[in-house]
């Protein structure tokens, strides 16, 4: 290549570069997700900077290499750092450290000096500053010289001083930390949000940078942040090292993380590094390496600054755990909203400790990013993701005769074809009333402990009634108990199963093991699974005849068994699970028939049980007694009786309870109350104009639209017809409306913060019971607030600047005795 050829390339490079820089730090700074990895995105960015120095005419001021990659929005107020919040270098090697080291000698001219080590701690920059002993501002990092003022949602962490007490504090003077969301609580976050099916945060870092940007401080306060802190900075600090300076934040009260330590050279810079590989998981938040800083205040002035990074400081970054493995299929979960999720079915591969055979895959995006084929090589990175994800394909390895993945057209739960909104990443099934994980979810709405409380009927019990169609609509529920007959034998638990793209019923290894041999317990079989965790399927059935073989079981009959599994899965064509065997292959080993011959049949089943109804065979008795093993457990006479003893119970809530089962949209457990208290009857409440309805305090558009909707659905109208002749109520009992007193006749009233004598719940039938009105949220109509403890500082800002009264617990309890 000519010089002029190689600085046009550069040229283009460096353009390209730039440009996929900014769009994902764009990604990870404003929307707060990732499409790379950290990794990846510092490669790219090494690459700019190396060309850069090749090239430096093509520098521009601009170029993401010079600017720190955040930005301020608009959503809060912009305010200027009084010193630059700079970036780190960072490196993934031991040799860029030592040059590191080698540099900083030069700069010196000695060897005179110590490292200050620390961990990286992975969440959001933040620069609290404190005047008078008062913290008087937070900050974000923003572009590096101004930030977000995000004092309000920063207040509620609850380790942040807010006020330092103590001899010889400065007038002013700024601390600087990380800000992060610990482990446990963005665990317990995600368990929340997958019970709600709200899409799950990604990693605790996104999650705290998402939180500390949010608008409404109430919900920053409810996700427990905490923050290490690892700078002071300030004028007439009395210290000239940066040991002294963290012993003094520590004396002040603010929390430091006691991993740091203090290093002589860069080998004990080494040996912490070394220290802190693996023990790192065990600290309550993520970090990804670790930063190593002069000591010396006088040295660092000595180094200095590039435009974006100090000359003294480093990061060195633990690199994610990765391994390369092969995609075996692509299961699709359908959840209880009808969102399609496509899961990866991998072959097993060992990453950071622990055998990853599946990784997730998002949505149908994800799958064109990556330009996944059947049969590729992948790549799988575990980060500070709980599900490992893959982060690309191993283009050499893909044969050159494999298909791009194409997305599933049919839900694999009941076969309607899929929707995509326009503007949505996922798909969704459309069918709401019958799709199995849609009904599941409604059902489960109902027998709720807040709606019809029919407490006999769990979540496994709730599913497989619905796989075994004896209940799609609530009404069903109803015609259950003269159904006790069928009930008995059903099969319960049916975690047992999964099914592939295409619709066919796989049941889990251990069961199937367990139903094709003969005297092995299944206690036996799980052990011998678990001792072989992480062993690919093929080999697995290798290991299994060899066990089978030394163990002396019945060796006759179990060996040309397993040769005849293996055989069969051989000539199927059906995708491969880990962990999972295709059902139809399974009967073809019981019945000594070709897998083809079950296909059908075990297509668009949810069980055993079911396919077993519609296979027209003969079935002899060794047979029977090899199905019953491939089944859960099963209803059994006390379960069923407890089931319909709590159905019948059910029957005597309230007319607010029923309505709130309904699970009309948008109508939550207050919302029915307040209608069920005002229309007093389901007939009542459907014969209501839009207007009467938004007369209601509390009512509004979004509501009217949702109860049209409802009653405008004859299938719903047929399912209240069907509940009313089954006894359920459907108007309020005279008793249920008499009141305690008219004490608060026409007022309107809110509480707010934690009330000492009320629970949530409770406080709003003391209202209503006293005629007044509970309302939900601040407004001018409201008579009065109840202020509880810690009351919402945002909330309490609205109410005063409204005028609306503010009064205690005691006030209250006055006025309605
Ligand atoms: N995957 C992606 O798409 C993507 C995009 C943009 C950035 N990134 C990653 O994010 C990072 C962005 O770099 P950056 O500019 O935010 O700098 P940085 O995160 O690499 O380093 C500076 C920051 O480290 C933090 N930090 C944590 N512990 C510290 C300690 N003990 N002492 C001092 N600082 C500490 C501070 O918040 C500081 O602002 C890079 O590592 C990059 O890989 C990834
Ligand atoms: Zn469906």
């Amino acid at each position: 290549m000519s010089q002029t050829d190689k600085k046009s390339a550069a040229k283009d490079r460096i353009t390209a570069l730039s440009e996929q820089i900014n769009y994902h730090n764009h990604l990870y700074y404003q929307e707060d997700r990732t499409e790379i990895s950290d990794f990846e995105f510092d490669q790219l960015l090494e690459e700019l900077i190396a060309l850069e120095t090749e090239f430096p005419e093509f520098l521009k001021e601009d170029s993401p290499s010079q600017r720190v990659g955040g930005t301020i929005t608009k959503d809060f107020e912009t305010v200027e750092h009084r010193y630059k919040m700079l970036s780190l270098g960072n490196t993934y090697s031991e040799e860029e450290l030592k040059a590191f080291d080698e540099r900083v000698a030069k700069g010196l001219g000695h060897r005179n000096y110590s490292y200050f080590c620390e961990l990286k701690f992975d969440g959001v920059a933040i620069s609290l500053v404190y005047e008078n002993g008062k913290l008087v501002r937070a900050v974000t990092r923003g572009d590096g010289y101004k930030g977000d003022n995000v004092t309000a949602n920063i207040k509620t962490i609850r380790n942040i001083p807010l006020t330092v007490i103590g001899e010889d504090i400065p007038d002013s003077f700024e601390v600087r930390g990380e800000i992060f969301l610990p482990r446990k609580e963005f665990d317990r976050i995600n368990q929340e949000r997958a019970q709600n099916e709200e899409a799950l945060l990604a990693n605790p870092r996104n999650a705290a940078s998402g939180t500390v940007k949010m608008q409404d401080s109430s919900i920053v306060a409810k996700r427990r942040l905490n923050c290490y802190f690892y700078q002071l900075l300030g004028e007439d600090l009395q210290v000239s090292q940066h040991d002294e300076a963290i012993h003094l934040l520590e004396k002040w009260g603010f929390n430091v993380s006691p991993t740091y330590q203090k290093c002589q050279d860069v080998t004990e810079v080494l040996q912490y590094i070394e220290l802190w590989r693996e023990k790192r998981f065990e600290l309550p938040l993520e970090t990804d390496g670790v930063v190593l800083k002069i000591n010396s205040y006088d040295q660092r002035e000595e180094l200095g600054f590039t435009a974006k990074i100090p000359r003294w400081a480093i990061a060195y970054k633990y690199q994610a755990e990765s391994a390369e493995t092969e995609l075996l299929s692509i299961t699709y979960q359908v959840g209880r909203t009808g969102a399609i999720t496509p899961v990866a079915q991998l072959k097993p591969v060992s990453l950071a400790g622990t055998t990853v055979k599946r990784a997730s895959l998002h949505n149908a995006n994800e799958i064109l990013r990556l330009d996944l084929h059947e049969g590729d090589f992948v790549f799988v990175e575990k980060g500070g993701e709980i599900i490992p994800k893959i982060t690309g394909v191993s283009l050499d390895k893909r044969r050159s005769d494999t298909k791009p993945i194409s997305y599933i057209t049919e839900c694999p739960e009941c076969g309607t074809s899929l929707i995509r909104n326009e503007g949505e990443a996922k798909h969704y099934c459309p069918n709401a009333q019958t799709c199995p994980p849609q009904a599941l979810g409604r059902i489960e709405h109902f027998t709720h402990k807040r709606a019809m409380d029919i407490d006999t009927m769990g979540t496994e019990r709730i599913r497989a009634l619905i796989e075994q169609h004896l209940i799609v609509s609530p009404a069903d529920i109803y015609e259950l108990p003269e159904k006790k007959e069928q009930l008995l034998g059903l099969e319960v638990n049916s975690d047992q199963y999964t099914k592939s793209s295409e619709g066919y019923l796989f049941v889990s290894l251990k069961k199937a093991l367990y139903a094709i041999t003969k005297t092995i317990p299944l206690a036996q079989i799980d052990n011998f699974l678990a001792e072989n965790e992480g062993v690919e399927q093929r080999e697995l059935l290798e290991k299994f005849e060899n066990y089978v073989r030394k163990a002396k079981k019945n060796i006759a009959y179990n060996v040309p068994v397993i040769w005849r599994l293996k055989d069969a899965l051989q000539n199927s064509s059906f995708d491969h699970i880990e962990d999972y065997l295709p059902v139809p292959v399974v009967l073809a080993v019981i019945f000594k028939k070709p897998a083809e011959d079950f296909r059908t049949i075990c297509r668009k089943e949810n069980t055993v049980h079911d396919i077993m109804l519609k296979y027209e065979g003969n079935v002899d008795g060794a047979q029977t007694e090899q199905i019953n093993r491939i089944k859960g457990n099963t209803f059994q006479e006390g379960v069923v009786s407890n089931m319909v003893k709590g159905i019948e119970e059910s029957k005597k809530q309230p007319f607010e309870k029923v309505l709130f089962a309904l699970g009309i949209r948008n109508i939550g457990e207050n919302t029915a109350q307040l209608l069920a208290k005002h229309f007093k009857s389901i007939e009542k409440l459907k014969a209501a104009s839009p207007e009467e309805l938004l007369e209601i305090n509390g009512i509004g558009e979004t509501l009217v639209t949702s109860l049209q909707a409802f009653f405008q659905d004859e299938e719903n109208n047929r399912t209240i017809e069907r509940l009313k002749n089954h006894g359920l109520r459907f108007e309020i009992e005279e008793k249920e409306q008499k009141l305690e007193s008219r004490s608060l006749e026409g007022m309107k009233i809110l509480a707010s913060g934690k009330l000492n004598h009320f629970k949530r719940d409770e406080i709003i039938e003391v209202v209503q019971s006293h005629g007044g009105t509970y309302v939900k949220s601040v407004s001018k109509s409201l008579d009065f607030i109840i202020e509880g403890e810690d009351m919402g500082p945002s909330k309490k800002e609205k109410a005063e600047k409204l005028g609306v009264k503010l009064i205690s617990e005691q006030e209250f309890m006055d006025l309605i005795s």
